[in-house]
């Protein structure tokens, strides 16, 4: 068996960055950025008043009086010069007028027809935003990047209406077996929900691939190559299920005689030992064993960075943090485990009671698996853990 470490590296050897697309902005939110931006212009364009009040030229101080030559709001600038002893009415993010040196808020003057006097308890000025204050022409965005809600503002900013972005990679994802109906379906006696997909097809979406749910592949070979077949064009094919070693378990052998490689079986992992990757035509080929944690835990160390790695943002294993253990902890044996926890109010984190794989109402209660390396020592309540946190 491989570590997680090297099955992570196998599978990132199979991936590629997939290739690129122009969206516009507003299509863009969680897409990866993969060619840098610059900026078409200065932010803000022109010196612009911070504060509705007067624009004024000279000494500004109490007493001080101007007479009022015109006005500039937003959008409206004004047309002239402001000379010593002149004032313009100005409004919040109108270019303030050449000559101004300063903007007097309102609230520190008093007007009587077309004169102004500032009061004695006047605020501190200028009130004047730069040109390029914010951003200057040129300024660049980096690539690649994902693109939060805050980026797509400074790209509009910036005057750029379309962005190239990473192609989202397509999923396809596959349920096996016989005891499988849909949800809303009438089971057997001897059936349950199949539920990995629903939970596998949001993770995939929120790194930003499309997903789709096959239909159930039955036990036999028929029904599995009829499955893979639908599969088709897809840029990773996650199985579910049918990755171990009973006789019912058909997605290896199935796959290898469609012409599947294979990078590695079983992954010194616990839970998901039985991990399957390779290579399915172009699609990379993912076989998540079918316990709900098992698969849920492998697709967060290994489906979310493979999707990473595709949409060109480089080869990371999930980041991790470290908090406090809240109750001592046994030996780990060979397999690292990645222990189903809860993070609690005081930055403790303790493993929930039972670590069984089948246990998806535990996962739901968790939000944090808990990093144990394979044979890691006797842990004492306050030592320092690594987690990565459940956050999809
Ligand atoms: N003799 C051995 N038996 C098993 C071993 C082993 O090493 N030797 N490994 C165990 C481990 S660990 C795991 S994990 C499982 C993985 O088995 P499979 O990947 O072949 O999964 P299945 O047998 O098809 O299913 C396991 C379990 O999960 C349920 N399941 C399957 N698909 C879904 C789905 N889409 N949604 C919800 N639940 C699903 C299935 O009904 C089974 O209960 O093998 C152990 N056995
Ligand atoms: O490797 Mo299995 O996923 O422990 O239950």
């Amino acid at each position: 068996m491989i570590s997680v470490e090297e099955a992570l590296a196998q599978i990132f050897a199979l991936t590629m960055p997939l290739p690129t697309e122009t969206v516009p902005l507003a299509q863009a939110a969680g897409r990866v950025l993969r060619a840098p931006l610059c900026a078409g212009r200065d932010q803000p364009p022109f010196a612009a008043s911070a504060m509705d009040g007067y624009a004024v030229a000279g000494p500004v101080g109490p007493g001080q009086r101007y007479r009022v030559t015109g006005e500039a709001a937003a959008g409206h600038m004004f047309a002239g010069h402001v000379g010593p002893g002149e004032a313009v009415r100005i409004f919040t993010g109108a270019p303030v007028p050449p000559g101004a040196t300063e903007v007097v808020i309102q609230e520190d003057v008093t007007r009587d027809g077309d004169t102004i006097t500032l009061r004695d308890a006047l605020g501190r000025g200028p009130n004047i935003r730069p040109q390029g204050q914010d951003f200057r022409a040129g300024d660049q965005i980096s690539a690649p990047r994902r693109l939060r809600g805050v980026d797509l503002g400074l790209i509009a900013a910036m005057n750029c209406a379309e962005v190239t972005v990473t192609r989202r990679p397509d999923v396809a994802i596959i349920a096996t077996g016989d005891e499988l109906v849909m949800p809303g379906e009438q089971p057997r006696a001897d059936q349950i929900i199949a539920s990995n997909a629903f939970a596998l097809k949001a993770m995939a979406e929120a790194e930003g691939a499309t997903a789709r749910i096959l239909p159930i592949a039955r036990d036999t070979e028929a029904s599995l190559r009829a499955v893979f077949d639908l599969a088709q064009g897809a840029d990773v094919i996650v199985t579910i299920g049918g990755a171990s070693v009973g006789d019912h378990d058909l997605v290896g052998p199935v796959a290898d005689a469609m012409g599947a490689t294979r990078a590695f079986y079983k992954v010194a992992l616990r839970p998901g030992k039985p991990l399957m990757a390779g290579q399915l035509g172009s699609a990379l080929l993912l076989g998540l064993p079918g316990n709900p944690v098992s698969s849920i835990v492998c697709g967060y160390l290994f489906l979310r960075p493979a999707l990473r790695a595709m949409q060109g943002l480089g080869h990371y294993p999930l980041p991790t943090n470290s908090a406090a253990l809240g109750c001592d902890l046994p030996q780990n044996g060979p397999r690292a485990h990645y222990m189903r926890a809860t993070l609690g109010p005081g930055g403790t984190i303790t493993p929930v009671s039972s670590q069984d794989s089948a246990l998806l109402s535990l996962l739901a209660l968790s939000n944090a698996l808990l990093v144990r390396p394979a044979h890691d020592g006797p842990r004492k309540a306050g030592e320092q853990m690594r987690y990565i946190a459940l956050d999809l």
